[in-house]
C-alpha cells in the first residue's frame, strides 16, 4: 500500500461576524461570532487528496485553540495515514496524553478542541480516500475495526469493546435508503436566538412549519418575564402538539434552574438544556428528579468535555437527553464511545448543532447511529440552524424537516476557498475592511 504520508498540518482562525443580527444569542452568550480553528492536513506529493476539521469557537479565543492546533502538528506531521487508521485509538491516545502538553488539558478545554480539529481531519481524509461520506465509512466499517477506533480509557467500568461490538448490527440496506430519500428528523433553533425581535420569532415560527418542522427550541434564562412572552408567543404559532424545548446555556445556580423551570411548565417544555454548569453532574441529576414530575426532561452535552462526563451524567440519571457536539470532545472517535454509552443507559442522542459546522458534522453521526447502532427515531432529533451552510462545499440538505443523507465523500467540513479568504482572522477581506 502507498504511504499517505501527512506533510503539513494547515490551520486558520475563520470568524463570521453573526453577531451583527444577534443569530446564535443567547444568555450566556449575547454576541456570538461563529467561527472555527479550521485544519486542513496536506499530504506528501498529492495536491488533490486533502482532510479538512474544524472546532466551533464564539469569535475571541479562537486564536487559542489555532495555537493548540499547531502545538499538536508535530505529533502528527511525518505520520503515515494507514498507520494511523489501522491504529486510531492509539494515535487518538498519543495526542491526547502526551507528557508535557496533556498537563494544559487533560482532554477538555482548548487542547481537545484542537484534538477535535485534527481528528475530525483524519476522518475526513479517510472517507474522502475512501470515495465515501464518514456516515457510511462508519456503518461500512467491520465492527471490530470501528470499535478498535475508540480508546476506552477511563470507561471500561461501564462499557467495553466486546459489548459494543455486540451492539452493532448486520447492514440494513433498507435504512440506508431511508436515510437518503426520508432521512432523519431535525428540530430548529433558529426560531429561539435571544436577541431577536417578536417580530422575527413570529415569522420565522410560520416559516419552519411551512418547511414541515415539528419541533422548535427557544433559548431562556435572561429574565422570567420575558422568558413568559416568547415562549406563549412561539407556543401560540406552533400549536399544542409539536415539540417545544428550551434552553438556558448554563445560566442558572441549580435550585434557581429548579423553580425557574417550574414557572415555566405550562407551556410544556420536552426539554431543559444546559440548566446549570456542564460539569455539575450531581446538579444536573437533582434537576432531572425534581422536574420529572412536570414532565420536563434535562439535557445537555455541547459543553461536555469529555466521554467521562458523560460517563457519569449517564450513570447518575442526569439526563434524558444526551447531546453529543461533534467538535467539543476529542472527535469521532469519542463522540462515538458516548453513542455507545448512550445506547446501554437507553437515553437518546439528539446532537448539538447551533454553530458554525456542525450541523454538517453531526448529520454523518446521528445516520451512522440509526442504521449501524440504535435503529431508533424515537425522541431523537438532529439540531438544524439555517446559518452560513454556504461557506461550505457540501451543505447539509434539510426538506420537509428531515436531513437527508449527504453523498459527498467526506465529513461536509470543507469551507470554500473565498469563504476563508473574505473571514480569515485579521487579515481576510472582510476583517480588513471593518478594521480600517
Ligand atoms: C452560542 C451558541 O449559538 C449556542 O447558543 C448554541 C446552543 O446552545 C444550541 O444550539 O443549543
Ligand atoms: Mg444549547
Amino acid at each position: 500500500m502507498t504511504a499517505l504520508r501527512i506533510e503539513r498540518v494547515e490551520v486558520r482562525d475563520i470568524r463570521f461576524p453573526t453577531s451583527l443580527e444577534a443569530h446564535g444569542s443567547d444568555a450566556m452568550h449575547t454576541d456570538p461570532d461563529y467561527s472555527c480553528a479550521y485544519v486542513t492536513i496536506h499530504i506528501e506529493n498529492d495536491s488533490v487528496l486533502k482532510g479538512h476539521g474544524l472546532a466551533f469557537t464564539l469569535g475571541r479565543g479562537t486564536e487559542v485553540v489555532v495555537q493548540a492546533v499547531r502545538s499538536l502538528a508535530r505529533l502528527v506531521e511525518g505520520e503515515d495515514c494507514h498507520e494511523i487508521w489501522n491504529d486510531f485509538a492509539g494515535f487518538w491516545r498519543k495526542i491526547t496524553s502526551e507528557s508535557q502538553m496533556r498537563w494544559i488539558g487533560p482532554e477538555k478545554g482548548a487542547i481537545h478542541l484542537a484534538v477535535a480539529a485534527v481528528v475530525n481531519a483524519l476522518w475526513d481524509l479517510w472517507a474522502r480516500h475512501e470515495n465515501k461520506p464518514v456516515w457510511k465509512l462508519l456503518v461500512d466499517l467491520p465492527p471490530e475495526k470501528l470499535v478498535s477506533t475508540i480508546d476506552f480509557r477511563y470507561i471500561t467500568d461501564v462499557i467495553t469493546p466486546a459489548e459494543c461490538i455486540q451492539m452493532l448490527k448486520e447492514h440494513r440496506p433498507e435504512a440506508e435508503s431511508e436515510m437518503k430519500t426520508t432521512g432523519f428528523p431535525a428540530y430548529t433553533t433558529q426560531v429561539g436566538w435571544l436577541g431577536y425581535s417578536d417580530d422575527t420569532v413570529n415569522s420565522l415560527c410560520k416559516e419552519f412549519l411551512n418547511d414541515g418542522f415539528t419541533s422548535f427550541k427557544v433559548k431562556v434564562g435572561q429574565n422570567l418575564e420575558d422568558d413568559k412572552k416568547r415562549l406563549k408567543l412561539v407556543r401560540d404559532a406552533i400549536g399544542p402538539d409539536h415539540n417545544l424545548m428550551i434552553d438556558a446555556n448554563q445560566r442558572w445556580d441549580v435550585e434557581e434552574a429548579i423553580q425557574w423551570v417550574t414557572e415555566l411548565q405550562e407551556f410544556k417544555p420536552l426539554w431543559i438544556e444546559e440548566p446549570t454548569s456542564p460539569d455539575d453532574i450531581l446538579g444536573h441529576a437533582t434537576i432531572a428528579k425534581a422536574l420529572k414530575p412536570l414532565d420536563i426532561g434535562v439535557a445537555t452535552g455541547e459543553m461536555c468535555q469529555n466521554r467521562v462526563i458523560f460517563k457519569q451524567l449517564l450513570q447518575a440519571n442526569a439526563i434524558s437527553f444526551c447531546q453529543i457536539d461533534s467538535c467539543r470532545m476529542g472527535g469521532i472517535n469519542e463522540v462515538i464511545a458516548v453513542y455507545f454509552m448512550a445506547k446501554k443507559f437507553g437515553i437518546p442522542v439528539c446532537p448539538h448543532a447551533g454553530g458554525v459546522g456542525l450541523c454538517e458534522m453531526v448529520q454523518h453521526l446521528q445516520i451512522w447511529d440509526y442504521i449501524s447502532l440504535t435503529g431508533e427515531k424515537q425522541n431523537r432529533m438532529i439540531e438544524w440552524v439555517d446559518h452560513l451552510h454556504e461557506h461550505f462545499t457540501s451543505p447539509p440538505k434539510v426538506r420537509r424537516g428531515h436531513y437527508i443523507a449527504p453523498k459527498d465523500p467526506g465529513y461536509s467540513t470543507e469551507i470554500k476557498i473565498r469563504s476563508i479568504e473574505t473571514y480569515e482572522f485579521p487579515d481576510g477581506k472582510y476583517w480588513s475592511s471593518v478594521q480600517n
